[in-house]
This record gives C-alpha cells, structure tokens and sequence, in this order.
C-alpha cells in the first residue's frame, strides 16, 4: 500500500499539487485521472521519488520514503517497476535482453538465471518467438508487453504506469489494461496507473483519484463514478457525448449487466 499525505509541490512560485492526500492500494489498480496539466505526471513522479514535494509524506508500507537514506531508497528501487508512456525499450538490445537488464542492474543472478526469469516474464505477457528479435522488428502492442515484463522481471511490490495505453488502438488498449490487472491481482502489487482514457477508467478502475487544478477533487470507483455528484469529475468523464449516453443508459437500465459485459467476454 502507497499514501501520500499532505503533498506540496510548486514550480516557480506556481503550486502544483495543493495538499494531496490518497491511498493507493495493494492488489488494485489505483488510476490518478484529470484534464492535462491537472498535476497527474507531478504527483506519481513525487510518490515514485523524481520529483521531491516541499512538504508531505510517501508512505510505503507505512515507510516515508522523503526520510529514507539512500541505501534504503535503492532497495525500495529494486521493488518499482516502471512502464513509461512510449514502452522505453532500449532499442539496440534485443526484446529478452531488455527484460534481462533490471535483473542484471539489481541482481547478482547468472546469466542462466537471468534468461530463465526473463523468459518466464515474456511467456507471462504472452510474448512467444520474438525474443531475438529487436523492438523496432515488433508491433506497439507488443512492445508495450514487453516492457510490462521487464517491468514486473523483478517481482515487484510497486508498479507505476504512466499513460500505458498511449499510441495503441482500442482493442489493443484493453488487452494492455486487462493484463496489467491480472498481474496487479497475481502479485498483489499496488499499481497506480495515470490515464485520460475512459476506456481504461470504465475497465479497470478500482480506486480512482480525480486531480483537478492540482487538488484532489474526488475518489471512488468505476461504478461510483456514474452517480457521483462532481460536477467538475462529470464535465471531466463524460464530455464526449458518447459517454454522456453511456451515462444516461448505464443510469438508467442495470449497471451491473454494463461491467459485467465492459470487456465483450
Ligand atoms: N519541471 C517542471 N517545471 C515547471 N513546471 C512544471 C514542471 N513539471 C510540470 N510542471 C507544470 O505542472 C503542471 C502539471 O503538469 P503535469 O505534467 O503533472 O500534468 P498532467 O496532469 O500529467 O498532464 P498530461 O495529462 O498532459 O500529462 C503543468 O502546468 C506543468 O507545466
């Protein structure tokens, strides 16, 4: 479990993020949603320690990590994972070798061992017959599975995503969103994920924070979010008229049938 507790942070005499409180739960993917600028990539890079808030607390497992020396930040390092917005591969090293090089950055195993945990990772993501090959030679979808394993190669208690579903297609989008979830629940890892995409907030949002203007405007789940009564969160979620009619139907009819059916399964 991650809280952040009363985070501050501004840029230039501007606050950014104005007195943030939230708890990110373990086993749930946790979504931090809000309009561009509203604080999204501030606050998970302050939480993941990029950034250092001028007043506040992050917790991990209770433990701050603004009080954390340094040995104490790089184990804590060593239970991330990280899936940035446009997958980060490195491009010139092969797709196994990429999710072989945080086993290697953190790790003393072999290099047997480090082929067989990477090789493990990439059949978990449904990755089969590329691992020679190099990113470029491979699909978006499938590099984004690919760093989902080096994300989760060393086991980690802790998994930021930032805009996973950044440059996919809608279907593909959903596959990413599901496996993040499977693996989330697996490992009980507490993931925070930052999204615009509605698809994903409808899909898979468990505990959902809305950043508006840099605070913390509400939080809930999927489910809440159609009878919440934000008028910010509503103009925010369901500005297209699309959604506006999901809304009005999923209100209206049975919202139970609507999630249970979300994924077309
Ligand atoms: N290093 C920085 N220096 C100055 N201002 C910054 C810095 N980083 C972020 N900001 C400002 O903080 C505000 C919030 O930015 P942030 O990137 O967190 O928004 P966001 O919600 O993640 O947006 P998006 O969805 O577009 O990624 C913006 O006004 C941005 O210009």
């Amino acid at each position: 479990m991650i809280e952040v507790k009363n985070i501050v942070k501004s840029f230039e005499g501007k606050t950014i993020l104005h007195d943030i409180s939230a708890t990110f739960y373990a086993g749930k993917t946790n979504l931090i949603i809000g309009q561009s600028g509203s604080g999204k990539t501030v606050l998970m890079k302050s939480i993941v320690g990029l950034i250092r808030p001028e007043s506040g607390q992050v917790l991990y497992n209770g433990k701050d990590l603004l009080k954390m020396n340094s040995s104490e930040v790089r184990t804590l390092r060593s239970e991330i994972g990280m899936l940035f917005q446009g997958s980060a591969l490195f491009d010139s090293l092969t797709v196994l070798e990429n999710v072989m090089f945080p086993l290697k950055m953190f790790t003393r195993q072999s290099m047997v061992e480090r082929v067989k945990r990477a090789e493990f990772c990439l059949e978990r993501v449904n990755i089969k017959g590329v691992n020679n090959l190099y990113p470029s030679e491979i699909s978006g979808g499938m590099q984004k599975r690919v760093a989902i394993a080096r994300a989760i190669a060393l086991n980690p208690k802790y998994l930021f995503c930032d805009e996973p579903n950044s440059g996919l297609d809608p279907r593909t989008s959903i596959v990413i969103d599901e496996l993040v979830s499977d693996i989330t629940k697996e490992y009980n890892m507490t993931t925070i994920i930052n999204t615009h995409d509605m698809n994903s907030v409808m899909g898979i949002g468990e505990n959902i924070v809305f950043l508006n203007k840099g605070h913390k405007e509400w939080v809930g789940t999927k489910e809440e979010i159609f009878t919440a009564k934000n008028e910010a969160l509503d103009d925010f979620v369901f500005a297209s008229n699309l959604f506006k009619m999901v809304k009005k139907y999923v209100v209206k009819e049975n919202l139970e049938s609507f999630f249970d059916n979300k994924s077309g399964k």
